[in-house]
């Protein structure tokens, strides 16, 4: 194969920045106070922050309304109100009456906004007049479902109609996990204290958490070493670390040649979206193998793919043996022909160790009758494949994300991509990727056969299985934000991202 994209060599630098969970925050923590002592200080550097953040973005709030919890987050909310009174603002607290604080640093800083007059009220079912509510209900110390009262308190944060600043974590969220048990709250903004959480930019994170901040509370770079990380987050910016600009001497052959194969009769489309998704990311040659009747049509759009009718599946076991890497599921179905491809191909592939993508209705295939893969397949399932392939529900899956994609790539030995808001990239036994990228607009049919099309491009142009997968993903969901930033999200159409994939599959190289 070719290599027009170089995978880094290993040891070299990877591109974006680590993300991290509940566990992880902690040992920072402790690494921190082991130097800097006193846990009342972190406190209140948090709350200090939390109060920057809160006058750099809402300059012209007056009457601020703090939610405070039992635990340190609450003891975050106590600094906050107690800088917003000495700033000359209208600051309350609101609480349940069984979440008086109950850690010491906690019980100090409650103290201390007593003592600077601060009026504390008990939440009786409706919050005072605000111009901004702060969640300080809790952090990561969140470790069941709110009960019926909490619930009720969180709710009334999300109907109150103004805007929420939550610190830490948006209450009831779990920040590892990126999905909520019950009662959740839903913030303006979240400003993250030490280092950011990988649930807050998964699942249902990112609209539970907002706008993002963080703040490091001022503690030193050693102390993030005792934490371990929960993924790599890549976004825009991080294209250029793999689409280099090409050698001069290229030529067709250095950009591989991708073999796209699906488009049962009613899902022609899907396969053509795939290879022109892979033509315009940048693959040297696109076959593609389908029924006969749509090969006019594909034609039509895409000349300069090279096409073979698969009525019957002997028809195309050359472009199996040609192929640099294989696409396959792109409305392949699963009927008779689907199935005869699906086991044709795999065959055939597992015997060249020819490199595969499967999507769609090859996953379906894949979990009615598991089989083992070639080294360096590439799954990308949507969260109701992942559901299949792991012998679970959708449900389960979307519960914890992360687990989810660790568990499918060791289940598989492949690659997997777990689509959907804060898609996630993980190779068996790696660290996941998660694309901060994307949008809802993609939540349209054919969107998946598009990022099919990308990732094998990506591979058939020289990057490996993890980076082709982590590229390809992030290089789809760039193009999703380009192509929603001309006229919205609503309507947006997988075409509308092939035209625009090319404009950002060669981005200005980092200087
Ligand atoms: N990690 C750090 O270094 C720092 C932590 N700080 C803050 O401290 C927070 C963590 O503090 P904590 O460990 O005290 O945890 P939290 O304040 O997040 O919450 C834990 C408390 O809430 C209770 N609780 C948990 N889930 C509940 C539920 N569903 N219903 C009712 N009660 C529930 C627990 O029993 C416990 O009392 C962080 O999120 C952050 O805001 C900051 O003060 C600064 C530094
Ligand atoms: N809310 C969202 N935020 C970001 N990306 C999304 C969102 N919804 C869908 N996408 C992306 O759009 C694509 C949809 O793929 P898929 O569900 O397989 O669609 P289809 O099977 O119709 O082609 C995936 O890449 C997914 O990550
Ligand atoms: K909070």
């Amino acid at each position: 194969m070719s290599a027009s994209c170089a995978t880094p060599a290993p040891g070299a630098s990877l591109p974006g920045s680590l993300l991290y969970d509940a566990a992880a925050l902690r040992a920072i923590e402790a690494a921190a106070l082991a130097h800097a002592g006193e846990a009342t200080a972190l406190m209140q550097r948090a709350g200090q922050a939390g109060w920057r953040t809160l006058l750099s973005h809402w300059p012209q709030a007056r009457r601020i309304v703090v939610v405070c919890g039992p635990g340190n987050n609450g003891g975050d909310g106590y600094v906050l109100a107690t800088q917003a009174l000495a700033s000359g603002c209208d600051a309350v607290v609101v609480r349940l009456e069984p979440h008086a604080p109950r850690t010491e640093p906690s019980r100090a800083m409650c103290a201390a906004f007593e003592a600077a007059s601060g009026r504390i009220e008990a939440f009786g079912g409706a919050l005072p007049p605000a111009d901004i509510l702060v969640d300080a209900l809790f952090g990561i110390g969140l470790s069941r479902a709110p009960d019926h009262a909490t619930a009720a308190l969180i709710d009334a944060i999300n109907a109150a109609g103004v805007p929420v600043l939550a610190l830490d974590t948006p209450s009831g969220l779990s920040g590892d996990r990126g999905s909520a048990d019950g009662a959740a709250v839903r913030a303006t903004r979240t400003l993250q204290f030490l280092a950011p959480q990988l649930g807050l930019q998964t699942g249902d994170g990112p609209d539970h958490a907002g706008a993002l901040s963080l703040d490091v509370l001022g503690v030193d770079a050693h102390c993030f070493e005792a934490a371990q990380a929960q993924a790599r987050r890549i976004d825009a910016q991080d294209l250029a670390h793999w689409l280099q600009p090409r050698p001069r001497n290229a030529h067709k052959g250095s950009h591989g040649r991708v073999l796209c194969i699906g488009g049962d009769h009613g899902t022609g489309g899907a396969v053509m979206l795939a290879a022109g998704a892979a033509l315009r990311a940048g693959a040297g040659l696109v076959e593609v193998a389908t029924q006969g009747v749509h090969i006019a049509p594909l034609l039509a759009r895409w000349p300069e793919a090279m096409v073979r009718r698969t009525d019957n599946v002997s028809a195309f076991a050359g472009a199996l043996d040609a192929a640099d890497v294989i696409a396959l599921g792109p409305g392949l179905g699963q009927g008779s022909w689907g199935h005869a491809l699906f086991d044709e191909t795999l065959d055939a592939a597992s015997a060249a160790d020819t490199p595969l993508v499967l999507d769609a209705d090859a996953l379906n295939l894949l979990a009615a009758r598991p089989r083992g893969l070639p080294a360096g397949a590439v799954l990308t399932p949507h969260p109701g494949e992942a559901a299949r392939l792991l012998e679970t529900d959708t449900a389960t899956v979307q519960h914890d994300r992360p687990d989810a994609v660790r568990a499918l790539a060791a289940r598989w030995n492949a690659v997997v991509v777990l689509k959907g808001a804060g898609t996630l990239v993980c190779a068996p036994g790696g660290l996941p990727w998660l694309i901060a990228a994307g949008n809802p607009g993609m939540a349209t049919g054919g969107m998946g056969d598009v990022l099919t099309g990308v990732i094998a491009a990506l591979r058939a142009q020289g990057l490996d299985a993890e980076h082709a997968a982590a590229c390809g993903a992030l290089l789809h969901a760039v193009a999703g934000d380009r192509a929603a930033r001309t006229a919205g999200e609503r309507g947006l159409l997988p075409g509308d991202l092939i035209d625009v994939l090319r404009a950002c599959a060669n981005p200005e190289p980092h200087p």
